[in-house]
């Protein structure tokens, strides 16, 4: 589904990743592991278009898209949920959640939220008409999850979603992965510090270390040490 070659990508002032090569397969789940400050944020923002590629190649559905804009990547079946959920505090429950399809045609902008993510987040439900600001951390992370869900995407990349997270809401956020997965068919990129969390909830895993890939394996407890080694050099 999505297949990343040779990335070189980074800031003005610095390249962050470097020969960086990863794949992700219909309905998996992978994991983005690493170290603070190795690249896993900069991966996810070349991968929706907010940083470019300086060289290499990324691969949407055997099509580059490394080249297109953010919004056009969200068209094609992409969506991104950010470090820190970015909620417009001022914005009410429902208007952030429109704001996730406003990057499609216009002709297939929904003014209504379906009952399908509603089911996913009841907490949202009830709190449709409050202000995006009123809410808690993790009924914001809710509410990012679900109006990156708005525009329908094939691909959702979750930065973090149980930073900081009661572990109630880290439980309901690990369960709506896999139905994800499992009931729409959804693959995932997941960046994840929690080893137990990865493993519950990812495929496979690939480890990052300066900016590039430094091993990689399928999400099982035979391989957690392997994953813990590498994320203590
Ligand atoms: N806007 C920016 N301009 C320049 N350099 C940046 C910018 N944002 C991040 N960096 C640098 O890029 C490198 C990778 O940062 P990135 O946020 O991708 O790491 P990370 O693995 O996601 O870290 P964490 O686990 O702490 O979220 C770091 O050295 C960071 O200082």
């Amino acid at each position: 589904m999505l297949t990343i070659n040779h990335l070189e990508t980074g800031y003005k002032s610095s390249t962050v990743l470097r020969d960086l090569s990863l794949k992700i397969k219909e309905h998996q789940v992978v994991a983005i592991v690493g170290r603070n400050g190795v690249g896993k944020t900069t991966l996810m923002k070349s991968i929706i278009g907010l940083l470019p590629t300086f060289s290499g190649e990324i691969a949407y559905q055997n099509q580059s898209i490394h080249h297109m804009r953010p919004d056009q990547r969200v068209r094609q079946g992409i969506a991104f949920v950010p470090q820190g959920r970015e909620i417009f505090s001022n914005l009410s429950v429902l208007d952030n959640l429109l704001l996730g399809n406003e990057a499609l045609p216009k002709n297939k902008r929904s003014k209504k939220v379906s009952e399908e993510i509603l089911s996913l987040f009841p907490i949202l439900k009830e709190m449709l008409s409050r202000k995006g600001g009123d809410l808690s951390g993790g009924q914001q992370q809710q509410l990012a999850i679900a109006r990156a869900l708005m525009s329908n995407p094939k691909l959702l990349l979750l930065d973090e979603p149980m930073e900081g997270i009661q572990p109630s809401i880290v439980k309901l956020i690990q369960s709506v992965i896999k139905q994800l997965v499992k009931e729409k068919g959804i693959s995932i990129i997941l960046v994840e510090h929690n080893l137990d969390t990865v493993i519950d909830c990812a495929d496979y895993v690939y480890v990052i270390d300066r900016g590039t890939v430094i091993t990689e394996g399928e999400a099982t407890e035979e391989n957690r040490k392997t994953f813990e080694r590498h994320l203590v050099i």
